[in-house]
């Protein structure tokens, strides 16, 4: 048993705000989720096995004609990939999974609550459960630690966990590693579309990074549950590793592929404003967790997003008489406070710019 076995809290009314977490329920050993938690019908997972399909693996040590027509195809095709020989100490990758595991397995809860974020606003740094201020929508069974991690004028380490020792160098050695590592990809996105290689990053500008690790408990009825409710990413690019439980699904036409656990690869997925930059040519890719009744899950999301004061408009040289620009230009942060406010509601949140 773990040390987080504090007594269950009781789940709040809709509309307060209280400090739950979907650890603590799981712990309980409930029979069945409680009905917050039960998704309509058309959104609930699929059963298993259904598809073959697998998402595409690019190896940046190709030689570059190949890694260029490679990440075209996966990126116009499916917005998500494996990237493998991609730089970053897979020792890294290891040691980061650790200290998701250890703040969520090894902390008593009370320990946990002191990094707690503030549920009353979006997007606050800590320990939490709630995504959006909706609070009507089913919730997620998850809970995460987000990390502000970048431009270093919003990195506060004195915010995250002091225990393992390491737990704040090895945070900003991984923040290192992603942003270097998104560079590098958006680099190459750029120049699979003939662009020079610093197009999509100068149009994103200097990276607003957060890390989240997700942590989703075993759940007593998967196939009624989502870990993360169907999304895309709103900023430029998502790099994502998991551990070898697998939940992650990504969607493929009307489609759920699961993305199977590749070990030592990264997940990349688009997001919603490299498909406006490259007006629609890169699709950004729609994506949710699935749950499991065996076995807790972990994953860490790093996040690459504009600032919240820069514009977003198709790239011009992707813009052609017969390549209408498709979305309307937008402010970031008016895309940001959007989704946080409305969530993904079933549809994709860009859809509200097509023009
Ligand atoms: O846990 C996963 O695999 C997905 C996480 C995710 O999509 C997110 O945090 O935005
Ligand atoms: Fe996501």
């Amino acid at each position: 048993m773990s040390a987080d076995a504090a007594p269950t809290p009781p789940l709040p009314p809709p509309g307060t705000a209280l400090p739950v977490r979907v650890q603590s329920l799981s712990q309980s050993d409930l029979p069945a989720v409680p009905p917050e938690f039960i998704q309509p019908p058309d959104a609930r997972p699929s059963p298993p096995g259904a598809t073959a399909a697998a998402i595409p693996t690019i190896d940046l040590a190709d030689g570059r004609a190949s890694l260029l027509s490679g990440i075209a195809s996966a990126s116009e095709g499916w917005g998500a990939f494996h990237v493998i020989n991609h730089g970053v100490p897979l020792e890294l990758l290891d040691r980061t999974r650790q200290l998701g595991l250890h703040f969520f397995d090894a902390l008593p809860t009370e320990e946990k609550l002191k990094y707690a974020c503030d549920p009353t606003s979006a997007a606050t740094e800590g320990y939490g459960s709630r995504m959006l201020e909706n609070d009507s929508s089913v919730l997620d069974w998850r809970d995460y630690f987000d990390h502000h991690t970048l431009p270093l004028c919003r990195c506060r380490p004195s915010n995250w966990p002091d225990s393992p020792p390491d737990y704040r160098k090895v945070i900003a050695e991984y923040s290192n590693e992603m942003s270097k590592l998104a560079s590098k990809l958006l680099g190459l996105i750029s120049e699979s579309l003939g662009l020079p290689s610093s197009c999509i990053e100068d149009a994103v500008g200097e990276f607003y990074q957060n890390i989240t690790i997700s942590y989703y408990p075993r759940c007593p009825q998967p196939e009624l549950t989502l870990g993360l409710q169907s999304h895309s990413d709103m900023g430029s690019i998502t790099l994502l590793i998991q551990d070898d439980v697998g939940g992650l699904e990504v969607l493929k036409g009307d489609e759920w592929v699961m993305v199977e656990p590749l070990p030592g690869a990264i997940v990349v997925l688009l997001a919603d404003q490299t498909e406006i930059l490259t007006n629609g040519m890169y699709k950004s890719a729609v994506h949710r967790a699935v749950t499991n009744a065996r076995r807790s899950r972990l994953s860490i999301a790093t996040f690459h997003d504009p600032s919240k004061a820069k514009t977003i408009s198709p790239i011009p040289e992707l813009v052609s008489t017969c390549r209408p620009p498709r979305y309307r230009e937008v402010v970031y942060s008016a895309y940001v406070s959007s989704w946080y406010t409305k969530g993904p509601d079933g549809r994709r949140n860009i859809d509200a710019l097509l023009l």
